[in-house]
């Protein structure tokens, strides 16, 4: 075994080169079972002959190679020259992995003992039978003491340094194996070699390849860009240069995320990769360098929907093989400043131009570092958002922002864009719903109601509005009162000229399209006072929170009107809760007891969300068939659907209520007929019936088989920069107010494509989809008394689909 010694060391004398093919054949051995144990026995000669640290680093210097002892600690880890204060120390649970090292390999520091001490911060169970990566696994030695210490199902140790991938498998052997070259067996008869494996692999490729679904990732890996970009572009194989293998430890590329910006854009990707394949329950944990400050670095996790802890945190000396040029680069083109430290004790940050200077004049610098743990908050969701940004829309993700002060805003937030997501995905073309509303978006408001608050309500009985002042214009335009009262709360979008006539006296009935709108406080016995006195035709009012607790006020209201044939339209906005205990409303608790009669309706705009401020749906109910049948036709008729995204979004807060809910045990008590209508009630306008009438509506179409022309609808895929733009809308927080308001843009595009003039002569106005903007036109027209169109007067209707 001498000759073979002294002929092994001779090679590795040549070169690092030679050496490591010296050491691959070697491995190639170890990987034979026959030739297996005489392979061992050799390395640990190999290892005798340098026993002590000069020697080993001798060895290093001259053979190109080291074999040493490492022991690990609880929470330490010495080199063998530490000997003595381990022993000084007495730690119990004292162990060694023996290790070889090679100059093409990132050789283990206070980067990687840093990180080792942050994942012994966990209990100890964490990695017990788990499925576990370690992304950029250098040498081996953490993934190899992982699996010593916690007994993990598999490790894989990644990397993408084909050298380190050989080294890490010698080292596997090393350990698996004793110095005699028998096999380790731990508590469960296994080895080392039953449970870490090492590949060649970019961050998780392999993983993700190979469909492996993981438990824990774990990753020290580089987070300062090449101070020379070009040398990144270089082919990464087992024969390019020691030089260019080492600096993979130290320096990355340019990853195309918004944190290449902080040099961080390798741990972004690890992280969007790591949502790819880790398990709902699984977590990652990393090692970040605070230099680029502590907010960017937490940024970059929460903003893609984790929690953090920090294990741990220390301060190191900036490593001297690291040139952070690449930093005081990106200081140079941003108002970024990076944080490092003069020495080791100093704590006011320096940037790093600062720094680069200090240290260019002899200085030394220090940095914080982290190991962070980091859970994905609703992980199922969380991974449909990033399958469908990684498919095709991965420019999206950098405005994605899922980080929240408050739980509950990412209880509605982070379903509904999964959601979103999904819908997107699977659909090439939107479905064309209804226009009282999505069939499902209908059926989850009435399976709420029945839930809920026992209300026995079907789909039909519930028709769907862009906003409760369409609704509430659409009803008054369907009845065309003489007189109508609504609460003064309720009139601040109506027609002004509705809320200025005053023909209460000596009207002339054929003119049945003049309405005129009363004001009314909407407290109970003022209103009922007024309909008393007015006896108007319809009425539209709200209650006040100390009145909608209990049914006496509706129950009086609902009384007078019916004597006096008055329509009413009862809304309960403001106290309709949408939460899985809603507090008790005096309306639905009636309608549990008790059908709507005819001449009443409940109205319910949905604003209340905690996300998007700006979202309004709305919705009335009817147990009147006639009613709700013809407010569906006047809703497809006078402002078009209601945007299916706003619906969406409800629809998911509805849904996630009907989800959580068990089936109501009790059966729903027995529901008293509604009280006859005693008084004559006003009907539905002449015009709108004839309108209704001769209208082609809305053909229901069950296998979705039809296109539908007649309402513009496009059945050309939707490009995907469309879906891009709406997935984005809804992902993006902090939008300011010029972003999403569209009228300047549309100005300056019909002033600068067509030469449309946008100044005072010119009147633009807008609208949510094409039959709402032809309405508005028409009801323009009739405004303004106009018999035509002057001949001067020009025209352009635009409509930009799809309406979101
Ligand atoms: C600082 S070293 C850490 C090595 C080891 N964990 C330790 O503590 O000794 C970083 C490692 O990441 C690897 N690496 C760099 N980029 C990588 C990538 N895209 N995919 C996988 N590994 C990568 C490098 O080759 C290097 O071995
Ligand atoms: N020496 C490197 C640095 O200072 C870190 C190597 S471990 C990722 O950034």
């Amino acid at each position: 075994m001498e000759k073979e010694m002294d002929d092994f060391l001779r090679e590795c004398e040549r070169s690092g080169d030679a050496a490591y093919a010296a050491i691959k054949s070697l491995l190639e051995r170890l990987e034979k079972p026959d030739t297996r144990s005489g392979a061992r026995v050799f390395l640990a000669r190999l290892q005798q002959r340098f026993q002590s640290k000069d020697d080993a680093d001798r060895c290093f210097d001259t053979y190109h190679f080291r074999i040493h002892d490492v022991l690990l600690h609880d929470f330490h880890v010495y080199s063998i020259a530490d000997l003595t204060i381990s022993y000084l120390t007495g730690y119990q649970k004292r162990k060694k992995l023996t290790i070889l090292e090679i100059p093409s390999i990132f050789i283990p520091e206070d980067w990687s003992f840093t990180f080792y001490e942050g994942i012994n911060r966990h209990p100890d169970t964490i990695f017990k039978d788990r499925m576990v990566a370690e992304l950029g696994c250098g040498n081996g030695w953490i993934s190899i003491a992982l699996a010593e210490k916690w007994s993990p199902l598999k490790v894989y140790g990644l990397d993408i340094n084909p050298r380190a991938v050989k080294v890490s498998w010698i080292n596997l052997f090393l350990n698996a194996l004793d110095e005699n070259g028998t096999p380790v067996y731990d508590g469960e008869g296994k080895t080392l070699l039953d449970r870490v494996e090492f590949h060649e692999s970019d961050l998780l490729a392999y993983c993700r390849k190979n469909n492996i679904q993981l438990e824990r990732i774990v990753g020290c890996i580089p987070q300062i860009l090449n101070p020379n970009p070009e040398a990144m572009s270089k082919l990464i194989t087992e024969n390019a240069s020691e030089e260019f293998l080492y600096s993979l430890s130290n320096y990355c590329a340019l990853q195309g995320f918004v944190e290449d910006q902080f040099g961080l854009g390798l741990i972004a990707r690890a992280v969007e990769e790591g949502i790819e394949v880790i398990k709902p329950t699984g977590f990652m944990i990393f090692n970040i360098g605070g230099r680029p400050g502590q907010g960017v670095c937490k940024r970059l996790f929460e903003r893609r929907g984790f929690n953090i802890t920090k294990l741990w945190q220390t301060k190191i000396m900036q490593a001297s093989d690291t040139d952070i040029s690449a930093l005081v680069e990106i200081e140079k083109n941003s108002h970024h400043r990076f944080e490092f430290f003069m020495g080791l004790v100093g704590d006011q940050p320096i940037c790093a131009r600062t720094a680069w200077a200090y240290v260019k004049s002899g200085g030394r610098i220090s940095h914080a570092l982290s190991v962070y743990s980091c859970q994905i908050r609703q992980p199922n969701q969380v991974k449909i958002i990033f399958d469908f940004l990684r498919n095709g829309f991965q420019e999206v993700s950098s405005s994605l922002d899922l980080s929240f002060e408050d739980d509950s805003v990412a209880d509605e937030k982070i379903p509904f864009l999964a959601y979103l997501a999904s819908v997107l995905k699977e659909n090439s073309f939107l479905p064309y719903e209804p226009p009282a509303g999505s069939m499902h978006f209908r059926n989850l408001i009435a399976g709420f109601m029945k839930v809920y608050h026992h209300i026995p309500l079907s789909a039909d009985n519930v028709t769907v509005f862009p906003s409760r002042s369409v609704a509430i214009e659409n009803v008054l335009r369907l009845f065309s009162p003489r007189l109508a009262i609504v609460d003064e709360h309720l009139t601040r979008n109506l027609p002004k000229q509705w809320l200025t006539s005053l023909t209460i006296e000596g009207t002339n009935d054929k003119l049945e399209d003049i309405i005129t709108v009363i004001e009314a406080p909407h407290q109970s016995d003022l209103m009922i006072e007024l309909i008393r006195k007015l006896k108007p035709q319809v009425v539209i009012t709200g209650m006040p929170h100390f009145e909608a607790i209990t049914s006496s006020a509706f129950e009086n209201l609902l009384n007078t009107t019916r004597e006096l044939g008055t329509r009413i339209f009862l809304d309960i906005s403001n106290h309709f809760e949408l939460s899985s205990l809603p507090g008790s409303d005096g309306v639905l608790k009636y309608l549990a007891g008790k059908s709507l009669p005819s001449h009443a309706a409940v109205l319910c705009g949905l604003v209340k969300n905690q996300v998007y401020s700006d979202l309004e749906v709305a919705f009335v109910i009817s147990e009147d068939e006639a009613v709700y049948t013809i407010l569906s036709k006047t809703v497809e008729l006078l402002e078009g659907h209601t945007a299916l995204f706003s619906q969406y979004y409800y629809g998911c807060l509805f849904h996630e209520l009907l989800a959580f809910q068990l089936a109501d045990r009790h059966l729903p008590a027995e529901r008293e007929g509604a009280d006859r209508n005693s008084a004559k009630l006003i009907g539905f306008t002449s015009s709108a019936v004839s309108a209704l009438n001769n209208a082609e509506l809305f053909i229901v179409d069950q296998d979705n088989s039809l296109i539908h022309l007649d309402v513009n609808r496009s059945f050309l895929p939707i490009p995907s920069t469309v879906k891009a733009s709406i997935f984005e809308s809804f992902a993006r927080q902090n939008m300011v107010e010029s972003e999403t308001d569209v009228r300047f843009g549309i100005q300056q595009l019909a002033m600068n494509s067509y030469g449309f003039p946008c100044g005072g002569s010119s009147e633009f106005i807008f609208a949510n989809s094409h039959l709402a903007l032809l309405n508005k036109l028409i009801l323009c027209c009739i405004q303004e008394r106009a018999p035509s169109f002057s001949p001067q007067a020009q025209m352009v209707i635009v409509s930009l689909r799809p309406s979101s």
